[in-house]
């Protein structure tokens, strides 16, 4: 769609914009550096590239072997080698195990999210405890299409100190990853959370990206009427109702827990 694709000379002011902030933030919080979760996915991929270029960067590969393919974990490895950055592999399914043994009322047969959503919260654990141990902050890797999607888990890979693609459609990400030269291997594969074996973005939500990103980008940033994006888009009815539902039951993974307000109390005192 006309305007989501950028030209290369706003690619670069982007990348600018993103390691400017990733120095900000190490800075401000008087950090050694950066951990960034690799999967071998894109997103991670795009982050990592960009920060290793201002900041130290650590890399955790976390595997759960019940989910996690052999591919994306030797792209993750490849990836860290390029990008000359230290990398560790902690396999995280022994810990997740821990947990659902812990509940074994409901079993993953009747409740599969409940059940994928313990991979991302366990590597955010593992993420921070690698931070604090040494004293780094820790990258998120979510783009804008997630983000306004509700495609994370809260306070799982939603659990970070910062978003440096947060700004960016997922069909920018692919953008700025072919202009940074990221590996084709890693662009090409189909996005996936690898939460249970098979499982894709575009399947789980029922759209591509490309259908998901021209209706967020006619909504959000071009403010057109939903009858207007039917038109401009090409997309059908179903596909931007799923859309905009989906935006709206996730507002609240976009902002801090709502605080009880007791001021009507205090102020009769
Ligand atoms: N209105 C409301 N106000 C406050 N809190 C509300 C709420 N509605 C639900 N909640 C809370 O939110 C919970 C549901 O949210 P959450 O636990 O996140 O779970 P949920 O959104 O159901 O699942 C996470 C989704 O993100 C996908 N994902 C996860 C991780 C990585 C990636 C990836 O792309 O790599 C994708 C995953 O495949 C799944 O589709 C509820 O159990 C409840 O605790
Ligand atoms: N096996 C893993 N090891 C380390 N981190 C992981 C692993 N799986 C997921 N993650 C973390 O969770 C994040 C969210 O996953 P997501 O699938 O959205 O991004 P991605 O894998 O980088 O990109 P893609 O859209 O190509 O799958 C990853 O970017 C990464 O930080
Ligand atoms: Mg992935």
């Amino acid at each position: 769609m006309k305007g989501l694709e950028l030209p290369v000379e706003s690619l670069v002011q982007c990348e600018n914009l993103i390691m400017d902030s990733i120095v900000k933030i190490v800075e401000l919080s008087n950090s050694s550096g950066a951990t960034i979760a690799l999967s071998g996915g894109i997103d991670s991929a795009l982050v990592a590239t960009l920060a290793s270029r201002v900041v130290d960067v650590y890399g955790l590969l976390l595997p759960d072997s019940a989910s996690t393919t052999p591919e994306d974990m030797r792209d993750a490895e490849l990836l860290a080698k390029e990008l000359g950055i230290d990398c560790e592999v902690i396999e995280i399914g022994d810990l997740v195990q821990a947990v659902y043994d812990r509940r074994p009322r409901i079993g993953p047969a009747e409740c599969r999210l409940a059940y994928a959503n313990v991979k991302p919260r366990m590597r955010m654990i593992v993420n921070y405890f690698a931070a604090n141990l040494d004293g780094r902050v820790v990258l998120g890797t979510g783009n804008k299409t997630e983000l306004l999607m509700g495609y994370f888990t809260k306070y799982g890979d939603g659990g970070v100190d910062i978003l440096p693609i947060g700004d960016l459609y997922k069909t920018q990400v692919r953008q700025m990853a072919k202009h940074l030269e990221v590996p084709a291997a890693i662009i090409e594969k189909p996005p996936s959370a690898g939460l249970w074996a098979g499982q894709t973005d575009e399947a789980e939500m029922g759209a591509t990206y490309e259908e998901i990103d021209s209706i967020l980008y006619a909504v959000f940033d071009l403010g057109m009427s939903l009858e207007d994006v039917e038109n401009a888009t090409g997309a059908s009815d179903a596909t931007i109702k799923m859309v905009m539902e989906r935006v709206k039951n996730s507002e609240h993974k976009r902002s801090m827990p709502p605080v009880v307000g007791l001021s009507e109390v205090f102020s009769r005192q």
